[in-house]
């Protein structure tokens, strides 16, 4: 199954032009990419063990690359693991990071977060590590010059990319985190000087929850946006430009809140 070079993309690539020769978003896919970015999930429990063709997971990789980055860094690499034995081992990890996160929370919570379906390590097929590399194309970075933490949130950016091209493929992803980093650098053999920052599981699924898990369980609910909105510093109330928008807010589709 192969997919011709993206419409987008053709013009960039055949002429190098400089600009974008057709910019405009249509409305059907405008509403394709919201629709992608509010059906994406946390998949945990609903994967088929299906394998991903490489074509599909190579959009979905060069979704991720193409992030915006600090300084155009590109500080991310990404560990394809397939490896049931090396996935196995990432599994054991969590099953000993979650009954110590257990421990955590309150005691009338702990039943409640024990029961909780929090990966899919061993039920996708593939996982994929995001990491960091913070020296990439040496010290001094053009914006990270001030706040160091830029290359991080920069790799973080891929891992967006990355979930929301896979919905766009009906793939889930699943991030877990409930590990411990130097058994996770130890199973995947990562050098000291990089970060691992997100250990993702990718598959094909069954369903896509249409809320997130953690609201359906009662865990926490979507917070209400315009709670969250601040005008012109954090303590700014809303004038009259201020309430346009939160009225706006409140028009969004009521699915969405
Ligand atoms: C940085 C980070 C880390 C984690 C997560 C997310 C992010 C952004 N999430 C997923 C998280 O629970 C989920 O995104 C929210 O509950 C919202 O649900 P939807 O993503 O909208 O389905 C997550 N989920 C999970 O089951 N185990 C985990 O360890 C983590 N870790």
């Amino acid at each position: 199954m192969s997919s011709p070079t993206p419409a987008h993309c053709a013009p960039l690539h055949d002429d190098h032009a400089r600009f974008q020769t057709d910019p405009q978003f249509g409305a059907a896919e405008r509403d394709a990419v919201y629709r992608a970015i509010h059906t994406r999930r946390d998949v945990r429990g609903e994967f088929l063990p299906d394998p991903i063709p490489d074509e599909v997971l190579a959009r979905v990789l060069t979704a991720a690359h193409h992030a915006p980055s600090v300084g155009f860094m590109q500080p991310w690499d990404f560990i394809v693991v397939r490896s049931r034995e090396v996935r196995a081992k990432i599994h054991a990890d969590f099953l000993a990071a979650h009954a110590e996160a257990e421990q955590m929370f309150d005691a009338d919570k702990r039943a409640t977060y024990r029961n909780l379906k929090l990966e899919g390590i061993l039920e996708s097929p593939v996982n994929i590590c995001v990491t960091c590399d913070r020296s990439r194309h040496g010290p001094v970075v053009i914006g990270r010059t001030h706040i160091g933490a830029m290359d991080v949130y920069s790799a973080v950016c891929a891992v967006q990319n990355l979930w929301l091209a896979a919905r766009a493929e009906n793939l889930g992803v699943g991030w877990v985190s409930i590990l411990h980093p130097p058994a996770l650098r130890a199973a995947l053999g990562i050098p000291q000087e990089i970060i691992p920052i997100a250990y993702l599981c990718i598959g094909y699924v069954r369903d896509f929850h249409a809320r997130p898990e953690l609201e359906a369980a009662g865990w926490i609910e979507r917070m209400a946006l315009p709670a969250l909105l601040h005008f012109d510093g954090w303590q700014g109330a809303a004038d009259e430009a201020g309430e346009g928008l939160l009225d706006a807010v409140r028009a969004q589709p009521s699915t969405l809140r």
